[in-house]
């Protein structure tokens, strides 16, 4: 018999805490991990968080008809392990701008985290069209922002009229350098609304950047059943990640965070290291397997991983990044933990899920291992590898006959700038190894 979960069932008390923080795209990965780990620190009865979802209000409603509670389950092979997490107690349709805007500029507000992927940080026709609403509303016209940056920059400037002081912005989406990348992508947005408004953020926004590592496939309705079946309660916004988590930020918090680093995570002068050790090695192989995993037959990172000739590869690809990573990082204990991680059977990621947008993934991942390899004299093939098995998979190439000039003009687009030609004879030669794992 299970019962509903919410705050009457459950013994979570409701939103009563002194500090807010804001966060911009109510996703999985949030409530895997910025979410439990504000939940974990020592003056987690502090803070609480507002959260808005993203492109739809699907995950805000779900979550708001359980007073923002949720499962997280912890999953190996060693089994589950399962946690009632209360902190989140408003989920918010992302495209109520004005909740927003109450929201950010409450002065117990002191930070904004954003989930809102790699894409809601790039040019979009979205994007375009929140500069012309915000230069309107300058004029007196008013039509809401539609982009998660838009929507962030009209919340800022109601935070710059009310005086409700300086605020931090922690991205956590998967970019290197991501606290400057929102700086830059948030900078038309506020020039958009005015003069004033860019001077305020100059003096009175902490920008943060973020290394966070947890591997949160989406979860399933199976999950849906196996949390009921820990608890007694039923829940429709389950959250299923590995045991392992890290976050690792640089940067101010101008208006305080919570103690973070009593639930494991750390802050450093620069976050520049782990990052790219995190993001090569890591996501760079993710984005190796899924691009190369679905042509020998595979679905998920697990199944993909333990094909010894997909696994070659991506050792390969581990052995060009570590010659271009900084010492003192412990990269070999990293990589054998990554190992062991990618082996988990019991997650079951999704190589469909992780290529999505997968050219912008390729570009800051992949091509800069390519690049570093190259500028030391070799061909960078397991690197090159990830490419070629992209452009196997995009309409127009055949892989028995592929077109020289279609291939190089794919290529130019995923590196943003003219390729050499070695590079695109090396993706050809390597479009020959990806043969089925049925083949004979
Ligand atoms: N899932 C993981 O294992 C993991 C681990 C580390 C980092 N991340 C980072 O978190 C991001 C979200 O992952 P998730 O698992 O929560 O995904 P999810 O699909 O569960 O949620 C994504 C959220 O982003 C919003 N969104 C999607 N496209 C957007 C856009 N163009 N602009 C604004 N918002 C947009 C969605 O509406 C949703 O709220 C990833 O893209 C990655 O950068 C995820
Ligand atoms: O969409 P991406 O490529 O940024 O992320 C897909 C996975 O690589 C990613 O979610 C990892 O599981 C995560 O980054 C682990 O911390």
């Amino acid at each position: 018999m299970t019962a509903p979960i919410d705050r009457s069932t459950h013994p979570e008390p409701r939103g009563t805490r002194p500090r807010r923080i804001v966060h911009l795209g109510l996703g999985a990965f949030h409530r895997s991990h910025q979410a439990w780990y504000t939940a974990r620190a020592n003056d987690r009865d502090d803070w609480e968080i507002t959260a808005y979802s993203g492109r739809r209000p699907d995950a805000a409603d779900a979550l708001q008809a359980q007073d923002g509670l949720y499962t997280l389950i912890e999953r190996d092979d060693s089994g589950d392990h399962a946690t009632i997490v209360g902190v989140i107690t408003e989920a918010v349709d992302g495209a109520d701008v004005e909740h927003l805007a109450r929201a950010v500029s409450d002065q117990r507000t002191a930070l904004v985290t954003l989930t809102i992927t790699e894409a809601g940080y790039q040019a979009s026709e979205e994007g375009a069209a929140d500069l012309e609403r915000l230069a309107s509303a300058a004029e007196g016209r008013c039509e809401a922002p539609r982009s998660a940056l838009g929507r962030l920059a009209v919340a800022l400037d109601a935070r710059r009229r009310s005086g409700s002081g300086p605020i931090a912005l922690v991205s956590c989406d998967n970019l290197p350098d991501n606290g400057g990348v929102l700086r830059e992508a948030l900078r038309p947005l506020l020039e958009a609304i005015g003069g004033e408004t860019v001077a305020w953020a100059e003096t009175h926004i902490g920008f943060v950047s973020s290394s966070v590592d947890r591997i949160t496939p989406r979860a399933t309705d199976a999950d849906q059943e196996a949390a009921a079946a820990l608890t007694g309660f039923r829940d429709a916004c389950v959250v299923v990640a590995e045991p392992f988590a890290d976050w690792t930020m640089s940067g101010d918090f101008p208006a305080g965070r919570p103690d973070w680093e009593s639930a494991g995570a750390r802050i450093v002068d620069d976050v520049e290291p782990f990052e790219r050790r995190k993001l090569w090695l890591l996501n760079g192989a993710h984005t190796l397997l899924a691009a190369a995993g679905p042509a020998r037959g595979h679905a998920y990172v697990d199944e993909a991983f333990a094909d010894p000739v997909v696994r070659s590869w991506v050792e390969e690809f581990w052995d060009e990044c570590v010659r271009h990573l900084p010492e003192g990082l412990d990269l070999d204990r990293y990589r054998s933990d990554l190992a062991s991680r990618f082996g988990n059977s019991a997650i079951r990621h999704s190589l469909e899920q992780i290529a999505t947008d997968a050219e912008t993934k390729l570009r800051v991942r992949i091509v800069p291992v390519l690049d570093a390899e190259r500028a030391a004299g070799r061909n960078g093939s397991g690197a090159a590898r990830a490419l070629a098995a992209h452009l196997a998979t995009l309409d127009g190439i055949d892989t028995a006959s592929p077109d020289r000039i279609t291939l190089r003009a794919a290529l130019d687009r995923i590196a943003g700038t003219p390729v050499d030609d070695a590079v695109v004879d090396g993706c050809l030669d390597l479009l020959d190894d990806l043969v089925p794992l049925s083949a004979p």
